[in-house]
């Protein structure tokens, strides 16, 4: 899958309109008793509505006419109450109405933010967060309305159509035909726009999801824009993504006018042709007016809800693209997932075998290449070698954020691939150089490593990592509540509060992406002591940048080319006099002295 940069639309399969809606209504299912309430509510309010003119005519005809004022009082005091009636019903529906589709939208982002989190990595490589973000967020919200008015239009309009056609047809075929002459027209006319309309409005929302990763993007890096004075320059960008979201709304609601004056069109000509016929053909005169006054009374009971259907059906086409998307992401299938024959990995000691694998992100480069080797459970592994050789990539496998292409992957003799990827990756401590920190107090961040851990056990993993000290010197200690990403945290206090969570875990294999950044050297050593506290006795691979850390390492692999090229202690290596040695003496030489 190429790379999905933030200006380059995303790629969507086409899938028929009609599977979508049925699945998005589907989730209404499983309100129908309140849906029920809704339209039971919505026949009591029409009926309130009808009885209105009635009231009015007899209060006319009948009290005024008579001059009976106390009659007049209680009728209008009984339409007062009536219409208090229909105000409180009103009120009820719509707010029955905006909860059954507010839950349904949570129903729907909460499978969706599920199902997103069991995405392997190469989906997420794939596609830039504020794109992901846009699906969670602004689709799903984009389907409030089209919920809710499928209920309160979709139904009840639909269910006048039927009537109003069956007691016009039932009166007069004739003239119910010539009213309704012009349906095949408005279908027509409706069905050519709609295509357009549909693919204008899914153009849109790749805009409007272009922008939002580019925002996310910007404002995610605003540190390295305002160092390096680049404001302007994505201000462009800002603009130029802008220009492309607001072109593709005016171009999409565009063709939502064109709508309404189909209608109208069709709406204008039917009661003409209605006319026409029931002068020429049927040649009704003064004698029966009255059936051509019903017919045209009935014409508008007609043309009235095909309108809101219409309206209805236009917001429709306009949102229907964001339940493809969202629909497009619940039905990606994680690449690495458990077979159905997986089993439990035990509690295992360490060891950790690879046997031939080799490994490409994508068909044309192999980053890894027939690579075999054996881990004693407990040993330290450090992995070292020029950038891009493949270091990261290893320690991705052993946790199988990746499937290899070849060769196999044993934990304990156990084939990775045949254990359940949650029971592998919790013996697992993987710690990255990011040492990404939520937002949440200390003790929260600590316990992230292991939910149910106890207070106890995350002020002992702190000691262990000698994080303990400078959390009781902040203003809360363990509760004191971080800033997104651990913003006001120095980069040493970041690394010892990831140390502090891996070491919660207890895992039995450590993964370490050494961090690279210089820190002061009390923080240094607070940080080195912290390692060998992780490292002690369980089997770690670190992606070693300290000397420090490769010196004590029980043996060192030399990757280059997506290879093991040397391996053995420190003292081996420089003894041979290879790889390691010019990398060493290129690096540590100075250091060192
Ligand atoms: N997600 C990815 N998709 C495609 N290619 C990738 C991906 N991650 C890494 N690569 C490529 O795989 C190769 C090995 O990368 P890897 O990250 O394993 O190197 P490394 O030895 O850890 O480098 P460094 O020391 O710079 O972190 C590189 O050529 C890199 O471009």
């Amino acid at each position: 899958m190429s790379i999905n940069a933030v200006r380059e639309d995303e790629y969507q399969k086409s899938v028929s309109k009609k599977n979508t809606l049925v699945r998005l209504f589907s989730y209404m299912l499983a309100y129908k008793l309140p849906i029920l309430a809704v339209l039971f509510i919505m026949l009591i309010t029409v009926a309130i509505s009808i009885v209105n003119p009635l009231i009015l005519e007899r209060a006319v005809d009948f009290h005024i006419a008579n001059k009976d004022m106390r009659g007049l009082f209680i009728l209008g005091a009984f339409a007062v109450g009536l219409n208090i009636i229909f105000i409180l019903l009103v009120k009820l529906r719509m707010y029955l109405m905006a909860k059954i589709s507010n839950e349904v939208l949570l129903t729907i982002r909460q499978e969706l933010y599920t199902h997103i989190q069991k995405l392997s990595f190469s989906f997420f490589d794939s596609r830039p967060t504020g794109k992901i973000l846009a699906r969670i967020i602004g689709d799903v919200n984009s389907l409030k309305d089209v919920l809710s008015n499928s209920v309160t239009t979709l139904i009840p309009d639909f269910v006048t159509i039927c009537a109003v056609v069956t007691i016009m047809v039932l009166k007069n075929w004739r003239l119910a035909i010539a009213s309704l002459i012009t349906l095949p027209v408005m279908i027509f006319g409706l069905s050519f726009i709609q295509t357009r309309s549909h693919k204008r409005w899914q153009l849109h929302r790749k805009k409007s999801s272009n922008l939002n990763a580019f925002i996310h993007e910007d404002l995610s890096g605003m540190r390295i824009v305002q160092s390096f004075t680049a404001e302007d320059e994505t201000e462009e960008n800002f603009d130029f993504l802008l220009k492309e979201h607001r072109d593709s709304f005016v171009s999409a609601v565009r063709l939502n006018d064109a709508f309404g004056s189909v209608i109208d069109f069709s709406w204008g000509v039917g009661s003409f042709c209605m006319y026409l016929a029931a002068i020429t053909i049927l040649g009704i005169g003064k004698e029966n007016v009255g059936t051509l006054v019903a017919f045209a009374y009935f014409s508008s009971m007609f043309w009235h809800p095909i309108m809101n259907l219409s309206n209805f059906y236009n917001q429709l086409i306009t949102n229907i693209s964001g339940a493809e998307r969202i629909f497009d992401i619940m039905d990606t299938q994680p690449e690495i997932a458990d077979s159905d024959t997986v089993t439990e990995l035990p509690e295992i000691r360490g060891e950790v075998r690879f046997d031939h694998v080799s490994f490409a992100y994508d068909e044309d480069t192999k980053v890894l290449n027939d690579v075999s080797f054996q881990i004693k459970p407990g040993e330290t592994i450090a992995l070292v070698g020029p950038t891009g050789a493949g270091k990261t990539t290893i320690v991705n496998l052993i946790s199988r954020f990746y499937d290899i292409q070849q060769g196999n992957i044993y934990i304990d003799g156990y084939n990775i691939k045949e254990v359940s990827i949650e029971s592998l990756r919790k013996q697992m401590g993987i710690m990255t150089q990011d040492n990404f920190l939520f937002s949440g107090t200390i003790a929260d961040n600590i316990r992230y490593g292991k939910l149910d851990a106890t207070d106890e056990e995350i002020i002992a993993a702190a000691k262990a990592v000698n994080a303990h000290d400078f959390i009781m010197k902040m203003e809360k200690g363990y509760e004191t509540e971080l800033k997104e990403r651990g913003a006001g945290l120095s980069i040493g206090q970041r690394q010892l509060l990831a140390f502090a969570r891996t070491m919660v875990s207890m895992p039995k294999i450590l993964i370490l992406d050494e961090a690279t950044s210089s820190i002061d050297t009390h923080t240094e050593l607070l940080v080195q002591q912290g390692i060998e506290a992780l490292l002690k006795g369980r089997t770690s691979f670190v992606i070693a940048h300290r000397l420090s850390t490769i010196r004590k390492a029980d043996r060192i692999f030399v990757i280059d080319d997506g290879q093991i090229l040397e391996q053995g202690s420190s003292d081996e290596l420089i003894a041979k006099k290879g790889l390691y040695y010019n990398l060493y003496m290129a690096q540590f030489k100075n250091i060192e002295a």
